[in-house]
């Protein structure tokens, strides 16, 4: 699914009004249909609904709801924000639309001192202000949010909650925004719901479908997607019936150290749970009896070093290397880490200590083998890229590094963000917070390992086992609960997340 701008919607909108072609007052009365349709679905029997209305289009969504409660007997209170003199036209149209109406009583909201009081079981209707927010909030609008914020009442938003701008809240009025329970988009998600500090505002967020035109839709380019379950399985390579182990790739795990040996015994097994043909493994002298009986699968490579990552094996055979789960960054792996880099003609993933080294070493970046794939958490991000005070602009880093750089970035957390070297970004709805857990990592690198070993380009090898990695976590939780999920349950779950995935 795309993610556009407030301005791309915009155009859309009016690309929809001219080619469908539909009177605005009809779209508008469209999308406010599903706006009722799902508040009435949500609280089935009629409460009072306290909507407040702002002078754009948003209002005038709000109006419309207001008319279709209020014949639905809910008991409706309308309060018109006065803000400005001007209404738009449509907002203008659905206010003589509800002149004495039964249920609806309509008042105009002056001064804070006529805020009416919120109870805990209102349904508070936010149609201050959507997608036509041009800067923060202050005055009465600002003192309306807060005291909607400062009430127990649920809050549904039409559109955006009031005061959240679309993409970038770098220098908005964080005080100034509505704390929605529900926020109900219309056809697309809006950029900003996806980071994770607006998580607060936005509520438990949903797209509803308003059938804006497939065309522009279509046309209209945006570097920012959604995943999807039909477009990550668009980018499967099928099996076919005479391919052998050699098909699907040797790929080379560097990983563990001493006291972190699970992190290569879970990315090992992660690898070979996600199609690998073959995979050596490797690892400190120390692990070598843990890793040939934790992992049957594995062909193992022994270090000089009995606790630490100092050297790698020929690199002739391998289609694809990771490196990092569970590796130090003491001087001798970071002397090994140069060697690496200056050999290696394959994609490679690099994950935690492996990155924090490249952050360390700045002039490595510039000496990265084609076809990296990075998977830094936040913190490893800040070590690689830079800090940034908020995640729009993290994010506008994280795409201009992986173009800069020509590589993937993936940066972990909800929503994990895939940017590629072209300057698209993905974003993956899957997961949970149950996968907030100590090898989570670990195993997502061994899956991306094995993909680019199968052939699978680096941006497409990460979306997909982030996908995956993601599926799997979710269908674990299913069975498990978020609290006892580990990484190992992921690896077990991926047989079914293929499975899934391919259905
Ligand atoms: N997506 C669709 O296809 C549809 C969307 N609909 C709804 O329309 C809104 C967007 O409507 P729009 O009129 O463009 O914008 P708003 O309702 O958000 O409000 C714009 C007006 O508010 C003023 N404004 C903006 N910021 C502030 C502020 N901080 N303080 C005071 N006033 C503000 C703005 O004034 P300007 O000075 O900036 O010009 C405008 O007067 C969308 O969100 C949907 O809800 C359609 O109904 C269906 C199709
Ligand atoms: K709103």
């Amino acid at each position: 699914m795309k993610v556009f701008s407030a301005e791309q919607i915009s155009k859309i909108d009016t690309f929809t009004i001219e080619h469908e072609p539909i009177a605005s007052i009809d779209l508008m009365e469209r999308a406010s249909s599903k706006i009722y349709n799902w508040i009435v679905g949500k609280f089935p029997s009629p409460q009072n609904c306290k909507i407040f209305i702002g002078p754009g289009n948003n209002g005038g969504d709000g109006l419309a709801v207001a008319r279709m409660l209020a014949e639905k007997n809910y008991s409706v209170e309308v309060f018109l924000l006065k803000i400005s003199d001007k209404i738009a036209s449509d907002a203008q149209v659905n206010l003589s639309r509800i002149q004495n109406k039964k249920n609806l009583d309509i008042y105009e909201l002056t001064s804070i001192d006529n805020m009416p009081w919120l109870f805990p079981d209102d349904i508070v209707i936010d149609a201050v202000f959507g997608s036509g927010l041009s800067r923060p909030l202050s005055g009465l609008a600002l003192e309306i949010v807060n005291a909607i914020n400062a009430s127990e009442a649920n809050v549904v938003s039409i559109d955006v909650p009031s005061g959240l701008m679309c993409e970038d809240n770098s220098t908005n009025n964080t005080r100034g925004i509505v704390q929605a329970d529900y926020t109900l988009s219309f056809q697309f998600p809006k950029l900003a719901f996806l980071f994770p500090e607006n998580a607060k505002y936005v509520g438990e967020w949903e797209v509803l479908p308003i059938d804006l035109h497939q065309e522009i839709i279509k046309s209209e380019l945006t570097p920012y997607k959604i995943l999807n379950r039909e477009f990550v399985k668009s980018l499967l390579m099928p099996r076919k019936k005479f391919d052998h182990k050699g098909t699907y790739g040797h790929g080379l795990l560097i990983s563990g150290s001493y006291g972190k040996m699970g992190a290569a015994i879970l990315a090992s097994r992660a690898s070979l749970r996600s199609g690998i043909g073959l995979l050596t493994s490797h690892i400190p002298r120390l692990g070598y009896q843990i890793m040939q009986t934790a992992v049957p699968e594995t062909m193992v490579s022994i270090d000089r070093s009995d606790i630490i990552f100092t050297e790698f094996p020929n690199l002739d055979q391998f289609k694809a290397i990771a490196i990092g789960p569970g590796i130090d960054k003491k001087q001798n792996s970071y002397k090994a880490m140069i060697d690496l880099l200056k050999e290696v003609k394959v994609p490679m993933v690099l994950d935690a200590d492996a990155i924090n080294i490249i952050g360390e070493h700045p002039e490595l970046k510039d000496d990265l083998p084609m076809g990296c794939v990075f998977t830094p958490h936040m913190k490893e991000f800040e070590r690689l890229v830079g800090k940034s005070k908020d995640s729009y602009t993290r994010n506008c880093m994280q795409r201009e590094f992986a173009k800069e750089h020509q590589l993937t970035l993936v940066l972990k957390g909800a929503y994990t963000a895939i940017c590629c070297p072209e300057g698209s970004c993905y974003f993956n709805p899957t997961g949970n917070p149950g996968m907030a857990t100590a090898g989570s990592g670990d195993v997502l690198t061994g899956i991306i390992l094995s993909l680019l070993s199968q052939g699978y380009s680096s941006h497409v090898a990460a979306i997909i086992g982030v996908y995956l990695h993601g599926l799997a976590g979710d269908l674990a939780s299913v069975d498990l609960g978020i609290e006892a999920l580990t990484a190992s349950d992921i690896i077990d779950y991926l047989p079914k997340a293929w499975l899934k995935l391919k259905k």
